[in-house]
């Protein structure tokens, strides 16, 4: 086991004074750096005139809130992984109290102050444990929508407990000074922010440093594992950390209320929310004193370019290219901070067993449903006044930008907040080229294309990083889209006609709201068709074994990057679709037709009705804004603001997880009128069986009918070489000049204590981890530069220690996706519907599961079965991939001590059908001697001996190694994994 990436380095000490003094350094150079360049422009008349002194100090002073409220955001990042929405509104509920506390009740400054900074700790702490700890079963974008409802609550209720102390009225704090600088009047709120962040900041620097909670917060932060491990309550401390964050935020919005008009819901809305996280990024969401200097940076930044260029939504642009720069020159971090797999708590409808599916009647359900329903939205117009038809055709454009982000977040794992801001981009196209070509259809093409490939643009700096980082730039452009790009006059300018769809196939101009919502309706089918193409292909196989486990699908020779892009374009190109749609209904669009919050309700509006499911964004656009047409007052209104947060916090999964049950009501109904048992055998925690696995590999004779491009070298000639290998980690040198060779045919037995770098030494042969010097070659070629997956493509695959695999997938599209690396599906096929290969797939994915004796297990998601089953299932999947080489980490891992001697048989089976050559991690010392021609023995990532296991066995290095004891012992014991080091 390899210890997570150290979170939180940056406010950890670290040795060395040149270190420590490192980043002021950085901070002063970028000052100057920024000074200069003022000059610069200032000299060349770029900026209108010497910006005067006060700019700069208003800067840093609004800088300061800004930085304030991103170490909060790198608080609560650091502790769940998850960026708090509802951080400005916290907030602003503690300044909305301090109000109350102040001027009602008359309680002294710092009084009301302390207090209100506790109240803000509370909500927080209450956000946590309420909110996001019922989260944590399900994926991370579920918790940051609940954190939006969050946020929209304690508006509200900051609203009700104070409507009168805003502003003016709101008090200065006391005993501070106010003074003028130049023009500019440092009120007393503003010496508070100027004087007291800093302090703040710096008290809480040594909280976390010095005391003995800072220390496990941090290491809480850090490893929530190994934390629990030591003694310490992760849960406690994430809240504690959210606690700190929360007084921070009320601490931002107390000093802050006086400068503003009314504390109201935008105050701390998305754009502040931006500035700080923009402010974050810049610290890597890691660091404190980073994140609060490039607050305090672009406070200033955003000052100068107010006082250059006045309401010109530069400001925002501008955080953009900052966001995408920062997230451009951050070095690609370890996968390691990632979730794993948590979506089937989301999971809307299981699937259902095969003999089930099968049904005619259970067949024709879906269809019949989503016939029936069309045939009465078709209908819909007869009954319904002609401006309520507008309306409807504006719940059907959102549903089908709902239906994107069901592709790139229900599918593609990934959150996207600037989905109708891409939409809009689509609506802009349409505009332009109808009217120059009076074409619709050419129209809606263009803008699909246009919109998708925006998309990818937005997409590509997040592609490096993992983690929210597509959440931060998407949020960023949906900000800047509405204030700056689409007010150019070449976009959309002070607002214009779209035109209404005529000519073929249209005839006249759809004119009337009954007509238009048809054409609506028919692009609506189209997306839908679209969305459900992508649903039922190997395309969303791959998308979803990306979004499960990204590691594992690269080991699986799944070009990742390269899908995710395409996800990004089919997600952009039905965006687009849906902004045209949208665009021609209205008889006027602006900047203001696409705001920032339409992004984030189409968001809150697809999880609410379910993310994983196609229908779930029509669901959830039904309940968002078509709950509030019906006239039932603040009923609809509350149902749709806090009924979502609620909701939420039931069912996980949404709407959709609510109706779930009614289908499966009836599938079970129709199974029993066919006598078949609608819940097939419980078979989660009998796992198969090695034995029966290795007989029925030994009498199918596995070979698949297609082969790899590559073929294998011939028997004894050098296959794999690792040439002077090394790598650190930090002060750790995992790595340290390792060197070996394996050859065509053979089997080489991986050993060595816990920590000697066997696995490190696996990812840098698999190009996980790049080396930091050395070379590894397969098959002659040197492909030290090649990524996992084309390491994979070339007959190189590694399996992993956990055999974690894909957990939402069941065993056969786990074993169809192996299936990927040599029959690769097409992402433009798999879009149209043609279903290229699937069935023949299909067949052999049978045929390999029913040779493993995984049969019974075919429709269970992998992460229902045991460990061994899970094993069995990844090896059946190595079979699938025809690899040249496997290298194979810790197979017996997880499996019964009665049964490795028959793994041992399996692989040595296997070996012999496929032609394979074995590298092997394993601790069970008896299996893997028993099973290698030669042992390579490891410890503190050096090579140590080398030779036939007989030879290693009795080295004295190696007996040394394994703590002084001896390892024939250990062998004989039979308990080689528990003391070989565990
Ligand atoms: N990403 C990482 N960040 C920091 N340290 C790491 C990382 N990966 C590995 N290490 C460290 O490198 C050393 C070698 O780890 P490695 O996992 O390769 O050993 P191993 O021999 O495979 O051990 P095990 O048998 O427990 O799997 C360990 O000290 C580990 O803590």
């Amino acid at each position: 086991m390899t210890p997570p990436e150290a979170a939180g380095d940056s406010v950890i000490s670290r040795p060395g004074l040149l270190r420590r003094a490192r980043k002021p350094f950085l901070q002063i150079l970028a000052f100057a750096a920024a000074v200069a360049l003022t000059k610069i422009l200032d000299g060349r008349g770029i900026i209108q005139a010497a910006t005067p002194f006060p700019v700069i100090l208003l800067g840093t002073i609004v800088g300061m809130t800004y930085g304030l409220l991103a170490v909060g955001i790198v608080l609560v990042y650091r502790s769940n992984r998850i960026i708090n929405f509802a951080h400005g509104q916290i907030g602003a509920f503690g300044a909305a109290f301090f109000g109350v506390a102040a001027v009602k009740w008359h309680i002294p400054y710092w009084i009301a102050f302390a207090m209100a900074l506790l109240v803000s700790a509370a909500t927080a702490a209450a956000a946590e444990t309420g909110v996001v700890r019922r989260l944590r079963s399900a994926p991370r974008i579920v918790s940051i929508v609940a954190t939006l409802g969050v946020g929209q609550f304690l508006v509200v209720l900051a609203t009700l407990i104070n409507s009168t102390a805003s502003g003016p009225l709101y008090p200065q704090p006391a005993w501070l000074p106010a003074f003028d600088v130049g023009g500019l009047r440092v009120t007393q709120a503003y010496s508070g922010m100027l004087f007291l962040s800093p302090l703040f900041v710096l008290a809480i620097v040594v909280f976390l440093k010095r005391s003995r909670f800072g220390l496990a917060v941090r290491a809480a932060a850090a490893n929530p594992e190994s934390a629990r491990m030591s003694g310490i309550f992760a849960s406690r401390m994430s809240t504690l950390a959210w606690a700190i964050a929360g007084a921070l935020s009320a601490f931002t919005a107390i000093l802050t209320a006086p400068t503003q008009g009314f504390v109201g819901a935008d105050s701390f809305g998305p754009g502040l929310l931006l500035r700080a996280l923009t402010a974050a990024v810049i610290g890597r969401m890691q660091s404190l004193p980073v994140a609060l200097a490039s607050g305090v940076g672009l406070g200033i930044v955003e000052q100068l370019l107010l006082w250059n260029y006045p309401q010109s939504g530069l400001v925002e642009v501008t955080m953009f290219l900052i966001i995408l720069v920062a997230l451009l020159v951050q070095r690609r971090r370890g996968g390691r901070d990632e979730e794993k797999g948590s979506w089937a708590a989301v999971q809307g409808l299981r699937a259902l067993p095969e003999k089930l599916q099968r049904l005619p009647a259970v067949r024709v359900m879906g269809p019949a449903f989503t016939i029936t329903s069309i045939a009465a939205l078709a209908i819909l117009p007869l009954f319904i006044s002609n401006s309520l038809s507008v309306t409807v055709t504006g719940i059907i454009a959102f549903s089908i930008v709902g239906l994107s982000i069901g592709v790139l977040t229900g599918l593609g794992g990934q959150l996207t907040l600037g989905q109708f801001a891409v939409a809009a981009i689509g609506a802009v196209i349409s505009f332009k080229v109808s009217t120059s070509s009076g074409s619709f259809l050419l129209a809606l093409l263009l803008a699909g294309l246009g919109a998708g490939l925006v998309s990818v643009v937005i997409g590509l700096p997040a592609l490096r990083l993992r983690g929210l980082m597509l959440t931060v730039t998407t949020l960023a452009f949906a900000l800047a889209a509405p204030v700056w790009l689409l007010t150019q006059p070449w976009m959309l300018g002070e607002g214009l006609d779209p035109g209404k769809p005529s000519g073929w196939p249209f005839g006249g101009p759809l004119e009337t709201g009954r007509d238009y919502y048809y054409f609506a309706l028919a692009l609506f089918v189209v997306a839908l068709v679209l969305a459900w193409n992508i649903r039922r292909s190997g395309f969303s196989r791959l998308l979803v074994a990306i979004r499960d486990n990204e590691e594992n699908a690269r080991a699986f020779a799944v070009r990742a990057s390269l899908v995710k892009l395409q996800g990004y374009l089919a997600g952009g190109f039905i965006a687009g679709i849906g902004g045209a749609t949208y665009a021609h209904s209205l008889s006027s669009i602006s900047a203001g037709s696409f705001p920032t919050s339409a992004s984030i309700d189409v968001v809150v509006m697809t999880v609410l009705g379910g993310v994983s499911v196609l229908i779930g964004p029509v669901l959830g656009a039904i309940w968002v804004l078509g709950l509030p047409l019906l006239d039932i007052g603040n009923i609809g209104l509350a149902a749709t603001k806090f009924g979502a947060l609620l909701l939420i916090l039931w069912k996980a999964g949404g709407l959709i997880q609510v109706v779930a049950p009614i289908r499966d009501w009836i599938v079970r109904f129709i199974a029993r009128r066919h006598g078949i048992d609608p819940e097939p055998s419980h078979v989660g925690d009998d796992p198969a069986d090695a034995a029966a696995t290795a007989q029925g590999v030994r009498t199918s004779g596995l070979r698949l009918s297609e082969r790899a491009a590559a073929s294998a070298p011939p028997a004894g000639t050098p296959l794999l070489q690792a040439r002077d290998l090394r790598k650190s980690f930090g002060g750790v040198h995992a790595v340290r000049g390792v060197s070996f060779e394996v050859r065509a045919g053979e089997t080489v037995g991986l050993i060595g204590p816990n920590g000697a770098g066997k696995t490190t030494t696996f990812e840098l042969l698999g190009g996980f981890t790049r080396p930091d010097t050395g070379q590894v070659f397969f098959n002659g070629e040197d492909v030290s530069k090649v990524g996992p997956e084309g390491r994979a493509q070339r007959g190189l695959i590694r399996s992993f220690q956990d055999a974690a695999l894909f957990p939402t997938m069941t065993v056969k599209e786990t074993v169809m996706l192996s299936l990927e690396r040599v029959q690769p599906t097409g992402f433009l096929t798999s879009t149209l519907g043609v279903m290229l290969g699937e069935r023949k797939k299909e067949r052999q994915a049978g045929a390999l599961i029913a040779a493993m004796g995984l049969d019974r297990y075919r429709d269970k998601p992998i992460q229902e079965l045991s460990t061994g089953t899970r094993r069995i299932t990844e090896i059946a999947c190595l079979v699938a991939l025809q690899p040249m080489c496997l290298l194979l980490d810790e197979p017996s891992s997880g499996v019964a001590q009665r049964e490795t001697e028959a793994l041992g048989q399996l692989l040595a089976e296997l070996k012999r059908e496929l032609d394979l050559t074995l590298v092997v991690i394993e601790h069970d010392i008896p299996l893997i001697m028993g099973i290698s021609d030669r042992i390579i023995a490891m410890a503190d990532g050096e090579l140590i001996a080398e030779g036939p296991p007989d030879v290693v066995r009795n080295h004295p290095r190696v007996v040394d190694a394994y703590l002084g004891g001896s390892i024939t012992a250990i062998e004989r014991s039979g308990t080689g994994a528990a003391s070989a080091g565990r």
